[in-house]
């Protein structure tokens, strides 16, 4: 099921191999801040990571993600919108061609040039392979990417890029506190969702901060120094690799802060 995000391959033609597509909780979604209610319920995000779980950075031909040791909970995410513990198991991001546009979600139809994803898994599931198939099984914090000054934690994970340009490479990634990418404020929207990208599997509990956190113009031509495409085939820019807003088919969204 080869899949991409080009005229060909891309968004509009996922539901022909994967017809949950367009099914009754998918991601990413606009979020009107208007039509979102305060939920005095939920609790403040509980985000504790270990730095030494943090593992390898990989070009995986749709992102690149960095992945991290989820065999014990030193890297995880609780309270907040959802119960239990979800261990961090990796973390990539999304962007556009250009600075105006690039994230999944977008907020009263705002694209922001990028969007990090924080992928999390429920500890009541044996693995995460397991919980990606379940309604409660996953949890990802989104973070918006906004031009502003350079962001030097970020500038840790984009000098590793020289290292994974081609679809498949990876290379060792080390003691990296993927909390120093959070915004400062963690007031969130969340809502019931899925994998933005092939299985789009419903199992996805979205917490998505309403804080930006800021990248450099520089810093985001470094993401698009990256290539879909392998060592010997014709080099394809990674851009551009964003799932647009979905239906929100009935969902409420909801918001931790007034
Ligand atoms: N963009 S996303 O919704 O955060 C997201 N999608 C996927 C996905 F499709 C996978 F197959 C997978 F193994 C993941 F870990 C994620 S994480
Ligand atoms: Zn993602």
């Amino acid at each position: 099921h080869a899949w991409g995000y080009g005229p060909t391959d891309g968004p509009d033609k996922w539901v022909s191999n994967f017809p949950i597509a367009d099914g009754p909780r998918q991601s990413p979604i606009d979020i009107l801040p208007g039509g979102a209610s305060y939920d005095s319920g939920l609790k403040p995000l509980s985000l504790k990571y270990d730095p030494s779980n943090c593992l390898e950075i990989l070009n995986n031909g749709h992102s690149f993600q960095v992945t991290f040791a989820d065999d014990s909970d030193s890297s995880t995410l609780k309270e907040g919108p959802i119960s239990g513990v979800y261990r961090l198991k990796q973390f990539h991001f999304h962007w556009g061609a250009s600075n105006d546009k690039g994230s999944e979600h977008t907020v009263a139809g705002t694209k922001y040039p990028a969007e990090l994803h924080l992928v999390h898994w429920n500890t009541k599931y044996p693995s995460f392979g397991e919980a990606a198939s379940k309604p409660d099984g996953l949890a990802v914090v989104g973070v918006f990417l906004k031009i502003g000054d350079a962001n030097a934690s970020l500038q840790k994970v984009l000098d590793a890029f020289n290292d994974i340009r081609a679809k498949g490479k990876q290379t060792s990634f080390a003691d990296f506190d993927p909390s120093t990418l959070l915004p400062g404020c963690l007031d969130y929207w969340t809502y019931d969702g899925s994998l933005t990208t092939p299985p789009l599997l419903e199992s996805v509990t979205w917490i998505v901060c309403k804080e930006p956190i800021s990248v450099s113009c520089e810093q985001m031509a470094k993401f698009r120094s990256l290539l879909f495409s392998a060592e010997g085939e014709p080099e394809c820019c990674m851009v551009d690799n964003y799932r647009p807003p979905q239906p929100l088919k009935g969902r409420h969204v909801r918001a931790s802060f007034q």
